[in-house]
């Protein structure tokens, strides 16, 4: 017989558990893991410390920081006995900052761990497959073709750099490690120019100031540079003093934009744009294509592993000339553009609309005519053409960090088509996703290929086939 409590019934009272550090304790340990957000873990008595700049395999003493009931964070205060995977030169503002959190393992160790990471998450849905090793870069530095670096006002001046992990304090950083060093050159030459002529960086608690953020993005073989000065005010004083010396004393820049986000958000920009000088995006290549870029627009921002990405993507498609493809967030149609050689026609979809806009004219720009952009959610088209009887043959979903819908997922089954290719930024919606078309009748085919878009960093991206049985 259940029974039920009674009204005045006393409680009984929940026995909390005590953690067994405090703040501010030092204790020595060994690292017995490393987590996805790439912290080194140690236990006491089960009791998890995740500790930043730890490698798995070391003796540290670890100093408490911060102490939850379930779990707690540390630092480094001394290394007793170093990893062989430990990186010796790290760049350590890199690593204070969210820039490159994994810049402290080697750079084997990090492909070592991405891979793992993936297989580990596969397991733990109960599915069976092979992830191949990770394929790196030869030099994992210096990638990035975009910056989106904070301006904030430190002792009186406009000062760049990026923010503490986990924080908003701004720490002054001229070598972000990891960007294009002509971006990181750019952005110095930027913030002094704004200097001299005292415009005043934004404030974020008082919601004031001027500029918020410099965006600066540089094409990889066409070494045109556009600069986004990212404002909370509609007016930028003393611009037209301002962007003649940016242009004057960078000579790649050929477009120069005033992205005005007037929200409280740490969302980067907002959707008004102005064109200050030159044209409304940059161009660069990715194999024979030409690609326009504006600024709203999401472009892989590793050129390098980029075309190893896509390449591999199209082979694991195995596409003969005859396909109908859906490419499900297409971006400005890169991966439609690339392989609309391959296949019979391709029909994207994408839902920021200057993106859709670029993927438009960089069809003309190819002379590419079997392809066509819609603009709209991808959730809900793929269920609106598969309610209109449409039959692909392959279809790509390369999706945001969130991954896909049930509804996508349920659609794009319902389409049956051969495979899927799957391009996924984060194991763990891939790993969610992959089970539920294999609910809907589709296996995985050959190995999940992680490429290493974004060295140093936590972030891992892989290519998955999915097959219809
Ligand atoms: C990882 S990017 C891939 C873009 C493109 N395939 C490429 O490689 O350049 C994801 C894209 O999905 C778009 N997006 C985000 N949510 C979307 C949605 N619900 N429907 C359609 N597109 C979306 C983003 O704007 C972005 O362009």
């Amino acid at each position: 017989m259940i029974v039920g409590r009674r009204k005045g019934q006393k409680k009984e009272k929940m026995m909390k558990k005590k953690a067994p550090v405090v703040k501010n304790q030092e204790f020595d340990a060994e690292v017995i893991d490393l987590t996805y957000q790439g912290n080194g873990v140690v236990k006491v008595d089960d009791f998890p410390v995740f500790v930043t700049n730890a490698v798995p395999g070391e003796k540290i003493r670890v100093g408490i920081t911060k102490v939850t009931s379930n779990y707690a964070f540390g630092r480094v205060v001394k290394t007793i006995e170093s990893s062989p995977n430990r990186n010796h030169e790290v760049n350590t503002a890199a690593l204070t900052t969210g820039i490159a959190p994994l810049a402290h393992l080697k750079y084997d160790a990090q492909l070592k761990f991405k891979q793992q990471q993936i297989a580990e998450l596969f397991s733990k849905q109960h599915i069976d497959v092979n992830v191949a090793p990770t394929i790196g870069m030869e030099n994992p530095t210096g990638y990035r073709n975009k910056a989106q670096i904070p301006a904030r006002e430190i002792k009186g001046q406009l000062t760049t750099g990026f923010f503490r992990r986990g924080s908003h304090r701004l720490m002054p950083i001229e070598d972000f490690y990891i960007q294009d060093p002509e971006i990181d050159k750019a952005i110095v030459i930027i913030r002094d120019i704004l200097r001299k002529f005292h415009v005043p960086a934004y404030d974020e608690i008082h919601h004031k100031g001027v500029i918020r953020n410099i965006m600066v993005r540089r094409g990889y073989y066409s070494h045109e540079m556009m600069v986004v000065l990212v404002t909370r005010s509609k007016r930028i004083p003393g611009a037209n003093i301002i962007i003649p010396q940016i242009k004057e004393v960078l000579p790649e820049v050929t477009s120069i934009i005033q992205n005005v986000n007037q929200d409280k958000t740490n969302v980067i920009l907002g959707d008004v744009n102005h064109v200050l000088w030159g044209n409304k995006v940059i161009k660069d290549t990715l194999f024979d294509k030409t690609f326009a870029i504006g600024p709203n627009s999401f472009y892989q921002v590793n050129p390098q592993t980029t075309e190893i990405l896509y390449k591999l993507a199209a082979d694991k498609a195995e596409l003969t000339g005859n396909e109908t493809v859906i490419d499900a967030y297409s971006g400005i149609g890169t991966i439609s553009l690339t392989i609309a050689d391959k296949v019979k026609s391709v029909l994207g979809v994408e839902v920021v609309p200057g993106a859709v806009d670029d993927a438009k004219r960089n069809a003309d720009l190819n002379n590419v005519h079997n392809v066509k952009f819609e603009l709209g959610k991808a959730e809900e088209k793929m269920v609106a053409w598969q309610q209109d009887g449409l039959k692909p043959d392959v279809i790509f979903v390369d999706p945001p960090r969130k991954g896909l819908t049930t509804e996508l997922i349920d659609a794009a089954s319902a389409m049956a088509p051969s495979k899927i290719v799957y391009i996924s930024c984060n194991p763990a919606t891939l790993v969610r996703d992959v089970a539920q078309f294999k609910e809907n009748g589709y296996t995985i085919k050959g190995d999940v290929q992680p490429v290493d878009q974004f060295p140093q960093t936590t972030h891992i991206e892989s290519v998955t086939v999915l097959e219809r049985n």
